[in-house]
């Protein structure tokens, strides 16, 4: 099979290309950049991005019809607000699209514009959002989820979808590195910021709060928000997102142990801890997702502690494991499961 990359650039982009370069099925990855990108001089893979030597790759200038007769898929890993603008042509043809970005993961489009601050796309109901792993995509446009969210709906699905919690209670503090930023500096992520420190920051105003109540809803109708709090960690990789509920009258932890067992039993990237709690140093370069779960009965609360690397389970690799999908590949196919240490 043939791949289309945009945005291999940026930092989702270039793990993107690390994997679909080594997957079994994929004979070639093509790479594309801007619109206007042939009016100046053509742009090298190898030389945008130096630790991929040796792979001299021309960045095409991003044509959808040329890119849909040259693949059997592309994956859209650019900004919030690019593929609003650019994805309509594949849309219309039902050309496969893996899309990392957040354009359309909202099913309500005022709900887009409130949280992103941009303007919404249209043909949202061509697209289906897909935890890839909780089911396989419904529609050839995806959209991927996004990577706080992934570690939040992970570590939540069993404890939902089994109505094990009281659907007002969920808090989430969930901390992240600075590579979910990209690669854009920003006063936030500035080396003199962000070294040595913890920063909290979008103060209920994060873009994956709408996104992760519109799943949790589906679960479960009687849950109308969540709070949610995100940190920025003074390290590179990795989400670690700490979740909290009130348990139903009567709860035990072997009931709640049970739900998280009968939800990922047989699920190859997702790794249960039972009354211990992982690190986020388990999962980096996997696309794993590792969940401690614990029962405080003295106080009814629920922790769960679940951790993904960013760049993997939470963009990069949910990608390939729904384009696994899609194409009814092997699920794990290209994917890591084993951790580097970073
Ligand atoms: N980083 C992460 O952990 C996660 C990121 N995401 C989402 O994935 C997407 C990419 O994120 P990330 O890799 O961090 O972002 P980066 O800022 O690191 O990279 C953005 C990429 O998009 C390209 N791009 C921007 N505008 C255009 C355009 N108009 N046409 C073509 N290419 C364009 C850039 O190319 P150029 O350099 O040439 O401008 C660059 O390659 C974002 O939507 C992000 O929200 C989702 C989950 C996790
Ligand atoms: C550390 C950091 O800044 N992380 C980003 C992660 C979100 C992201 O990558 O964008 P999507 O909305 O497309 O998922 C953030 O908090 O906005």
């Amino acid at each position: 099979m043939n791949v289309g990359i945009v945005g291999v650039t940026g930092y989702s982009g270039q793990t993107l290309f690390r994997l679909l370069a080594a997957h079994p099925a994929v004979d070639q990855v093509n790479l594309y950049g801007h619109v206007d990108e042939g009016n100046g001089p053509v742009r090298y893979l190898d030389e945008e991005v130096p630790m991929f030597f040796g792979h001299h790759l021309p960045l095409e200038p991003f044509d959808a019809a040329t890119m849909m007769a040259a693949n059997d898929a592309v994956f859209f890993a650019t900004s919030a607000g690019v593929t609003s603008q650019l994805a309509g042509p594949f849309i219309e043809a039902d050309f496969p699209v893996i899309d990392l970005s957040g354009d359309y993961r909202l099913q309500d489009p005022e709900a887009y514009a409130q949280w992103y601050h941009k303007t919404p796309a249209s043909q949202l109901n061509a697209a289906s959002y897909q935890l890839a792993d909780l089911g396989a995509p419904q529609t050839h446009y995806v959209a991927n989820p996004g990577c706080y969210a992934t570690a939040t709906l992970l570590g939540l699905a069993p404890l939902v979808q089994h109505n094990l919690v009281q659907p007002d209670s969920i808090i989430v503090d969930a901390k992240s590195g600075t590579s979910g930023a990209g690669k854009k500096l920003s006063p936030l992520t500035h080396f003199t910021e962000a070294n040595d420190n913890l920063q909290v920051y979008k103060l209920n105003a994060h873009q994956h709060i709408p996104e992760i109540v519109q799943q949790l809803k589906q679960w479960d109708p009687a849950i109308e928000s969540i709070q949610f709090n995100t940190t920025l960690l003074p390290i590179t990789t990795g989400i670690m997102a700490t979740i909290y509920a009130k348990g139903v009258p009567g709860l035990t932890e072997a009931s709640v142990v049970d739900a998280f067992q009968v939800t990922y039993q047989d699920h190859p990237f997702i790794q249960l801890m039972p009354g211990q709690m992982p690190d986020i140093k388990m999962v980096i370069g996997t696309n794993n997702c590792a969940l401690g779960i614990s029962f405080n009965d003295v106080t009814n609360t629920i922790m769960v502690v679940s951790v993904i690397d960013n760049l993997v389970k939470g963009a990069a690799g949910q990608a390939v494991q729904n384009f696994n999908d899609l194409f009814q590949l092997t699920e794990t196919a290209g994917l890591p499961t084993l951790p580097v240490l970073a």
